[in-house]
């Protein structure tokens, strides 16, 4: 397959996932972004500003591994945060943030960490096998400076074992994946598992 085909290949992909995430409710308005690793290193992501559920394939441009746009377009606002995962994590192939409903809330409820656990749900995480598995989701602070935001990230990730997505307060998540199908049952796994903490603890208030 020629890199052409598969840049094409992979650019459908992200317009379906767009459209299925959209359908959900997890990307209002013009928010969230997504991104895919090619087998050259460059990376499929989406552009600044589009409405993620009506993407066609110009939207879907290409950067390098430091977000530099490699075909002049603009990338999303949020690239960096993107390419630190990438950078971070070889085997991740997949990048999505989503902002949804529970993901925007769940700083309002918890503050620098939200904690999964006893829920069979988990086994849709990459590497669990058990409801009995403890998951930490980091809650970092928002930030319109998407550098600072990206070295608070790395930071993070530097100093703890692998985790498999952050929150943004009153902002979003960030998941990946191995590939985009994985990236794709983390994002609907983690939003039903944030909802089932924010009812859990919201009527315990
Ligand atoms: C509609 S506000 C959302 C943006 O500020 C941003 O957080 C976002 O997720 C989308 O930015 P984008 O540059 O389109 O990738
Ligand atoms: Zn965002």
């Amino acid at each position: 397959m020629t890199n052409q085909d598969e840049f094409k290949r992979i650019a459908g992909q992200l317009i379906a996932a767009g459209r299925f995430i959209d359908s959900k409710g997890w990307v209002p308005a013009t928010s969230g972004n997504f991104s895919v690793r090619l087998s050259d290193g460059r990376i499929a992501i989406t552009v600044s500003g589009k409405h993620k559920g009506q993407l066609e394939t110009e939207d879907i441009m290409l950067v390098d591994g430091d977000g530099q746009s490699l075909d002049g377009k603009k990338p999303s606002a949020e690239t960096l945060l993107h390419t630190s995962l990438y950078q971070r994590f070889p085997d991740v192939q997949a990048v999505l943030h989503p902002h949804s409903l529970h993901a925007t809330l769940a700083a309002r409820l918890f503050k620098d960490e939200m904690v999964l656990e006893d829920y069979e749900l988990l086994k849709a995480l990459s590497d669990i096998d058990t409801h009995q598995s403890r998951i930490v989701i980091p809650i970092f602070a928002n930030d319109q400076n998407i550098r600072r935001l990206a070295a608070v990230v790395k930071n993070y990730l530097d100093h703890h074992d692998a985790i498999h997505a952050y929150i943004i307060a009153g902002h979003g998540f960030y998941t990946w994946g191995r590939s985009l199908e994985e990236a794709l049952r983390h994002l609907e796994a983690l939003e039903f598992l944030f909802e089932c903490e924010i009812r859990l603890h919201g009527v315990k208030k």
